[in-house]
């Protein structure tokens, strides 16, 4: 079958490509809805994907690799050879080799290649041509000479076959394509530097047993002795020995003090690189848990120093373990920051488009005007019981609840819960609808956090920064702002359910300069800020 596979892009990310690019001139010409499908934006990688059987086709052709490497190390080291043994290692020497000439034969050769740094091409006549006049071509041809048929005129030894260890690129390239659709690609990692752990260990093995051979077997007390089970006893000889454990008996020849020399170097710089290896890939594993618990205990040393009450210290705790265990990071923003815009939007798309375009309110407005604002927006979580808005407040911030819920109280103890908000729905927007002109961009009721709240935060700025290009969406969002004074705000107070309940909730008349003043001295504004937070919410150990 004319299967291509991407030598150096897989077909996911240029699938990917392609659409963002379609989807981009779409959203140029903006004529149709070019949002209606946007979860293919970013397809998951399907189970059976070209590129996926693509690697587990590798996956077949390392495990011969490995094969010839381990078995053929060992089989010239060890008296593995003999009549019985033999017709077996003819078997899977043939078995290996008929995975490598498949290979070789027909998947590389369709392997696409990009050209000219940007142009992918996957015609197969032109990809067999790029394959044969590659450094890959000539190094896969040598590796499969069989030179086995040598053991038909002299001895059958696996001499013949260390040629195809020079196929290491394709094992290579079997771990890099594994890592890459890895979701945890630090297991492969840390299994693949403990494959390289024991090989060494391996190698060193076969060194010992063949010195032992050369010296004599149990000659002298340092060489193995011919007993129990030679690889076994071997192998845990190199283990001793590399991992410089010691206790091993002291070496009395020449030949032997300089084996056993070579190898304590050996153990020294490459085993001990290869355990700092290891360190390396657990440390990057890690390193984003590393960055929380540093930045957390950063921030406790800093309220220890300026001796902060405990009680808000265990807030800060809280928060901290919570947007954890909730987002897996602190802020996303970060991440996201290096990727240029085509990235981010998709990213931003696939995430929450579907969310804002059920938000009644922003029903109506233009599609890319979306996609704007959902570059801007924040992520911030909100602890049981913290008012996230305060009745008379000036509103410079709108919020859509990612997950979640809200509660809109009043009453003199804001005991009164009017309305539970859940996720996907918006709350703040009408102060920020309104004009400062008559003292309008205030706060028109308190909403406190119900649970843990994740929300998204949308600045006024930036909403004002965005409609500007969107005259037509900002008149939408105009009407829609007005008709929710008209049912939530003010106004609507001397006909609601709340004035029959004798509650000021939407009644009350923004705060007076001379009340805002009350609030100018510090003490004022300390009780205000303490009125905001919510002093019982659960404590969460990390
Ligand atoms: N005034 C009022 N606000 C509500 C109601 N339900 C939800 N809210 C939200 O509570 C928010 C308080 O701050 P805003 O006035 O900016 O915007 C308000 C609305 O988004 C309601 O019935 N009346």
């Amino acid at each position: 079958p004319p299967v291509v596979y991407s030598r150096y892009t897989d077909d996911t990310l240029r699938g990917m490509i392609k659409r963002l690019r379609e989807r981009t001139e779409m959203l140029k010409e903006k004529t149709i809805d070019p949002y209606a499908t946007s979860p293919e934006i970013s397809p998951p990688v399907s189970k059976y994907s070209k590129y996926r059987r693509y690697i587990a086709w590798l996956t077949v052709v390392a495990v011969a690799f490995n094969y010839n490497v381990w078995f053929c190390s060992a089989r010239l080291a060890f008296p593995y050879h003999s009549e019985t043994a033999n017709p077996y290692w003819i078997f899977f020497d043939i078995l290996s080799d008929a995975v490598n000439i498949i290979d070789i034969m027909v998947w590389q050769p369709r392997l696409q290649f990009v050209k000219a740094g940007d142009i992918i091409v996957s015609q197969t006549s032109l990809t067999k041509v790029h394959y044969r006049k590659s450094q890959r071509f000539k190094t896969d041809i040598i590796s499969i000479l069989p030179f086995d048929l040598l053991c038909l005129r002299f001895e059958f030894s696996s001499i013949y076959r260390l040629n195809r260890f020079i196929r290491i690129e394709s094992f290579f390239e079997f771990s890099d394509r594994l890592e890459s659709i890895m979701a945890k690609a630090y297991i492969w990692r840390v299994a693949r530097t403990t494959g390289y752990l024991l090989f060494m260990l391996h190698l060193n093995a076969c060194a010992f047993y063949v010195a032992s051979v050369h010296q004599g077997l149990a000659t002298t007390t340092w060489v193995y002795d011919g007993k129990g089970s030679a690889y076994l006893r071997c192998y845990y000889f190199a283990v001793r020995s590399l991992i410089n454990i010691g206790g091993l008996p002291e070496p009395i020849t020449t030949f032997e003090i300089s084996f056993q020399m070579t190898n304590f170097f050996i153990g020294v710089f490459v085993f001990s690189s290869l355990i700092g290896q290891m360190r390396d890939v657990i440390g990057a594993a890690t390193a984003g848990e590393t960055y929380f618990r540093a930045s957390m205990d950063g921030c406790v040393a800093y309220m220890n120093t300026y001796s902060i009450p405990k009680l808000v210290q265990n807030r800060v705790r809280t928060w901290y373990n919570y947007t954890w265990a909730a987002q897996g990071m602190l802020d996303e923003s970060e991440l996201l920051d290096k990727m240029p815009l085509v990235m981010r939007t998709a990213i931003a798309v696939d995430i929450n488009l579907a969310t804002f375009q059920k938000i009644a309110l922003f029903q109506g407005c233009d599609q890319q005007m979306l996609v704007d604002m959902l570059l801007r927006l924040k992520s911030i979580v909100y602890l049981p019981g913290d008012f996230v808005v305060k009745k008379g407040d000036i509103g410079k911030e709108m919020y859509i609840i990612k997950s979640g819920a809200v509660q809109v109280v009043g009453g003199p103890d804001n005991s009164i819960v009017f309305v539970t908000l859940k996720a996907g729905c918006v709350f703040g927007e009408i102060s920020l609808l309104q004009s400062a002109k008559d003292g309008g961009n205030r706060r028109t009721a308190n909403v406190k956090a119900h649970g843990f709240a994740n929300l998204f935060v949308l600045e006024k700025k930036d909403l004002f920064d965005i409609l500007v290009h969107y005259p037509e969406s900002q008149k939408v969002l105009a009407r829609k702002g007005r008709k929710l004074i008209k049912a939530k705000g003010p106004a609507a107070a001397k006909t609601t359910e709340e004035k029959q309940k004798g509650l000021t909730l939407f009644g009350q008349k923004p705060p007076t300069p001379k009340m805002l003043k009350a609030f100018g001295n510090f003490g004022g504004l300390m009780d205000k800020l303490k009125s905001q937070i919510s002093w019982n919410s659960p404590h969460l150990d990390p």
